[in-house]
C-alpha cells in the first residue's frame, strides 16, 4: 500500500477552516468538496489512458483520453457521499457505485448495509472516497469488498487519516494494489476512536446531524 499526502498550502488551509468547529454545515460540505478536488488532481496522477489522434484547426497531433473501461468511483455513505460530486467534477464520465457503511460506535466494527456496484470489477479502477480514515476497519472492508470483484488499482481518498488507521492497512492490505490520498495524517485517535486532533464525526457536521 501506498500513502501520498498532500502538502500544499491551498490544502491545508482549506482543511484548517474544515476542521474548526464553528464552521457550519453548508461551508464545510462547500470544503469538502473543494478539497476533494485538489486531492483529486493527485490521485488521478496514474490513472489510465490511451492515445488518441485528433486534428486541431492547425494540424494533424496526438494526444490522450481515458481509457475503457472507465474507473469506477465509490463514495461510503453517509460521509462520503459529501466527496462525490467534487470527484465527479475532475472525472466526468466516471461510473459511480455506492457502499453504505456505519461503524458501530461501541464496537468500532464497520458494518455495510447497502451495496450497489458492478460484480465485475476487472481490470478497474476504483477511486474509493471516505473522509475519515480512523481505525482503518471501514477502508479495509470497502477494499477487500472491490478487490474480490476483481479491482486492480485502487485508490481511497480521504480528507484525514489517523496513524493507526494508515498501520491498520498497511498490515490488513500488505501487498494489494491500493493507495491512499490524504490532506493529513493526525496525530492519534481518542479512546472513543475519533481523529485527533481531527474534524468531529465527518458525517454529523456535513449533513448537520446528530448520529
Ligand atoms: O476508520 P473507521 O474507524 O472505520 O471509521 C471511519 C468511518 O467512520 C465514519 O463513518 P460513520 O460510521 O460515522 O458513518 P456516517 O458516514 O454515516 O456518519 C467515516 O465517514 C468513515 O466511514
Ligand atoms: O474522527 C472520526 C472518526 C471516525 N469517523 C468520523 O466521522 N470522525
Ligand atoms: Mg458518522
Amino acid at each position: 500500500m501506498r500513502i501520498h499526502v498532500v502538502d500544499h498550502p491551498l490544502v491545508a488551509h482549506k482543511l484548517t477552516t474544515l476542521r474548526d468547529k464553528r464552521t457550519d454545515s453548508p461551508t464545510f460540505r462547500r470544503l469538502a468538496d473543494e478539497l476533494v478536488t485538489l486531492l483529486a488532481y493527485e490521485a488521478t496522477r496514474d490513472v489510465r489512458t490511451e492515445q488518441v489522434d485528433i486534428e486541431s484547426p492547425v494540424t494533424a497531433t496526438t494526444g490522450v483520453k481515458l481509457s475503457h473501461p472507465r474507473p469506477l468511483v465509490v463514495p461510503i455513505l453517509r460521509a462520503g457521499l459529501g466527496m462525490l460530486d467534487g470527484m465527479v467534477r475532475l472525472l466526468p464520465t466516471a461510473e459511480v457505485g455506492f457502499l453504505g457503511m456505519i461503524r458501530n460506535e461501541e464496537t468500532l466494527k464497520a458494518e455495510t448495509y447497502a451495496t450497489r456496484m458492478p460484480d465485475d470489477l476487472s481490470g478497474r479502477q476504483v477511486y474509493v472516497l471516505d473522509p475519515m480514515l480512523a481505525t482503518g476497519g471501514t477502508l479495509v472492508a470497502a477494499i477487500n469488498e472491490l478487490i474480490a470483484r476483481g479491482a486492480d488499482d485502487v485508490t481511497a481518498i480521504c480528507l484525514l487519516a489517523a496513524p493507526e488507521g494508515v498501520e491498520v492497512m498497511e498490515r490488513e492490505l500488505a501487498g494489494a494494489p491500493v493507495t491512499v490520498v490524504t490532506a493529513s495524517v493526525d496525530e492519534r485517535l481518542n479512546e472513543d476512536g475519533y481523529i485527533v486532533p481531527g474534524l468531529g464525526d465527518a458525517g454529523d457536521r456535513m449533513y448537520g446531524t446528530a448520529g
